[in-house]
């Protein structure tokens, strides 16, 4: 029976079409980028093309697993404390899952539109750039990452499982997951952090000050807010307030997606070998980068 919310029932389709999905069946390929075929179609990405973004779009753009689930649900609650209408997403918000007809539904929509994507920075869009469309992005170091990517496959028991750990690990680093290699779409977005319109945000920061992080989102993206309305926001955005409202919001899904949101998970999956890999790959790819030294690698990643 389909629910109230778009959100829940484009989930639930996806996880029914997971069902009978085998993991060596999971992947198409769309200019050279894995993507699951219970969410991404060809059809939808050439549809894609005909997007048009506005100005006043939202656009909040991070790799898998990076926690655009809470960045979404911080943008809804400013949107609500403003206009204090509720914001129901009139669409399952990551832009390139759906049907190719989404696009046309979406011109309909009122402004502000909140959009999400994991699509790398050369993939998305040209008019969000042209129409100077405000994006947030979104990052959280590579460790945390696979962790989380892996319990979401394993874990949930409609997503096709890796054999292991381990395996999981090996496609990770090659980039053959979903929405392919963390590193390529970190090495795509460091020449564009300091782009007009592009503000980045790092999930460990938000971690450590949820308050400060909301008010910077608010900043960005135009909303003028007392403390208490920061106050209020922070207190209903902690992990363990939206798990608990995770199925309502989320629906079956919604335990398995937020599942720790803790810092630093890695320590318990990582080998030796495993943290020297990703150390070396880190290092190639982002060392003395700009982003490289955002991500506070050290700190997170090696401490
Ligand atoms: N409020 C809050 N505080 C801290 N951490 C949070 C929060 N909300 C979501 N999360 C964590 O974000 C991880 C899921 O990321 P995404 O929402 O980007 O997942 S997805 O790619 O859309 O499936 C996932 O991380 P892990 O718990 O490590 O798996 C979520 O728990």
């Amino acid at each position: 029976m389909a629910s109230e919310s778009k959100f829940i029932d484009y989930i639930d389709e996806a996880l029914e079409k997971s069902k009978e999905t085998a993991l060596s069946r999971l992947f198409f390929i769309h200019q050279g980028i894995p993507y699951p075929i219970t969410m991404c179609t060809s059809e939808t990405f050439q549809a894609l093309d005909t997007f048009e973004a506005r100005s006043d779009d939202m656009v909040l753009a991070s790799y898998p697993k990076c926690g655009s689930n809470w960045i979404l649900h911080i943008i809804s609650e400013l949107i609500f404390a403003e206009s204090k209408k509720k914001y129901e997403y009139p669409e399952f918000p990551i832009l390139e899952c759906g049907d190719p007809e989404k696009y046309q539904r979406m011109k309909q929509f009122p402004s502000p539109r909140v959009l999400a994507t994991h699509l790398h920075y050369d993939k998305l869009p040209g008019s969000i750039f042209k129409n100077k469309a405000k994006i947030l992005v979104i990052f959280r170091n590579p460790k945390d990452t696979a962790v989380s990517f892996f319990h979401f496959h394993n874990d949930v028991p409609d997503i096709p499982s890796y054999g292991s750990w381990d395996e999981f690990f090996r496609q990770f680093m090659k980039g053959q997951v979903s929405w392919g290699s963390y590193f390529d779409f970190a090495v795509n977005w460091n020449k564009h952090l300091d782009d007009e319109n592009v503000k980045f945000i790092l999930y460990e920061d938000l971690k450590k000050n949820l308050a400060a992080g909301i008010k910077q989102n608010a900043e960005l993206f135009g909303f003028s807010l007392t403390g208490e309305q920061i106050q209020t926001i922070s207190a209903q955005s902690t992990f363990q307030a939206m798990r608990a409202k995770s199925q309502e919001t989320h629906g079956a899904v919604g335990p398995f997606l937020f599942r720790k949101g803790e810092v630093g998970d890695w320590k318990n999956l990582f080998s030796e070998t495993q943290n020297q890999e990703m150390d070396a790959k880190f290092k190639e790819c982002l060392a003395g980068t700009s982003l490289g030294a955002k991500l506070k690698y050290e700190s997170y990643c090696q401490a």
